[in-house]
């Protein structure tokens, strides 16, 4: 089975590395500067699971051959390029997996291939690139999650599981992809909003009263803007993420805050800025959620 890591950041670069190790046939695509970057330096895998460093094969969008499986990895707002990229190295038998958060993604990617060659995924992992192109995974949790859509175990989705098997990492088969996919953003739409607002790990936000209340209001704003937009959630979806976010590790950021400190754009209309939307549409007020909003909107106004 031919895997191509499509973007060779934080999630591309560990989870692809941790294929590469089980001994399965990787490429990543990259641009030119990450394709010299690794030539040169290798891909280099720091994490609490156990290192690893290799010389990845790589492809750079002009260098056109058919995979297999696409492992989608980039940021929401590089999407739409990286769909272009991707053409000529798809085919309609050609599987894609997007592990991106949030849900809006989904419909550009199926818009742009098919809903067939499309499963949902997602990972929960805490993992970056440093500036010397090193892919750092500081986090015990390592998983990734997909499936088919009607939940069916396919022999496609059976031969990518089968593919991490005995890997370091956790790959998980779903049979409630849509759900599963749904919970995550609320989990991270939550926790990337307060972790950004406050500028702190999740730890002294849980702690501090105050804090702590404005994130469990903040879940349930945006927990009943999705019920009201049809997603399924477990009925105790608002407890089970606030017991994930006590059990997390104190300095544990969001990506999205590591984002923000490095000055970079974020994933904020794609997560919260769809939300707002949701509600400005429902007529329903979010208070919490504009706020969260509205902050990582003057962030990317630079002020
Ligand atoms: N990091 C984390 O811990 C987690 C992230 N996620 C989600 O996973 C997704 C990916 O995040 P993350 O890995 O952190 O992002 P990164 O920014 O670390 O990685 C994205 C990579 O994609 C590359 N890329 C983008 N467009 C192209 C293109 N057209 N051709 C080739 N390469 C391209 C970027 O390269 P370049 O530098 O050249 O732009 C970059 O290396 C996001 O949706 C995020 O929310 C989910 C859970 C945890
Ligand atoms: C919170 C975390 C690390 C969980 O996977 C995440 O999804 C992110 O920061 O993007």
């Amino acid at each position: 089975m031919k895997f191509l890591v499509a973007g060779a950041g934080g999630v591309g670069g560990y989870f692809g590395s941790r294929l590469d190790e089980n001994g399965e046939d990787v490429t990543f695509l990259v641009r030119e500067s990450r394709q010299n970057q690794l030539a040169q330096s290798g891909m280099n895998v720091h994490s609490i699971h156990g290192n690893y460093s290799f010389t990845p094969k790589t492809v750079t969008k002009t260098e056109g051959s058919i995979f297999d499986v696409v492992l989608l990895c980039t940021k929401s707002y590089q999407l739409e390029q990286m769909l272009q990229d991707l053409q000529p190295f798809i085919d309609k038998e050609t599987v894609i997996i997007p592990l991106l958060n949030g849900m809006a993604h989904l419909e550009k990617i199926t818009n742009h291939f098919s809903r067939e060659q499309v499963m949902g995924g997602l990972v929960f992992i805490e993992a970056y690139l440093s500036q010397d192109g090193t892919v750092h995974q500081t986090s015990s949790t390592h998983r990734m999650v997909f499936g088919e859509w009607d939940g069916t175990s396919s022999r496609r989705a059976e031969a990518v599981r089968k593919a991490f098997e005995g890997s370091r990492c956790e790959v998980k088969v779903s049979t409630e992809i849509e759900k599963d996919m749904w919970e995550k953003y609320l989990f991270i739409a939550a926790m990337s909003g307060v972790t950004s607002l406050f500028s702190q790990p999740v730890g002294p936000i849980r702690e501090l009263a105050w804090t702590r209340g404005y994130l469990i209001q903040l879940i349930k704003e945006m927990e009943s803007i999705m019920r009201k937009s049809g997603a399924h959630l477990s009925s105790d979806i608002a407890e089970k993420h606030m017991k994930t976010m006590d059990a997390m590790k104190y300095e544990m950021k969001s990506s999205m805050l590591r984002d923000l400190e490095l000055g970079k754009k974020t994933e904020a209309s794609h997560l919260q800025g769809i939300l707002a939307e949701l509600a400005h549409a429902q007529g329903v007020s979010a208070p919490c959620l504009q706020t969260v909003f509205s902050n990582l909107q003057l962030h990317e106004q630079g002020f």
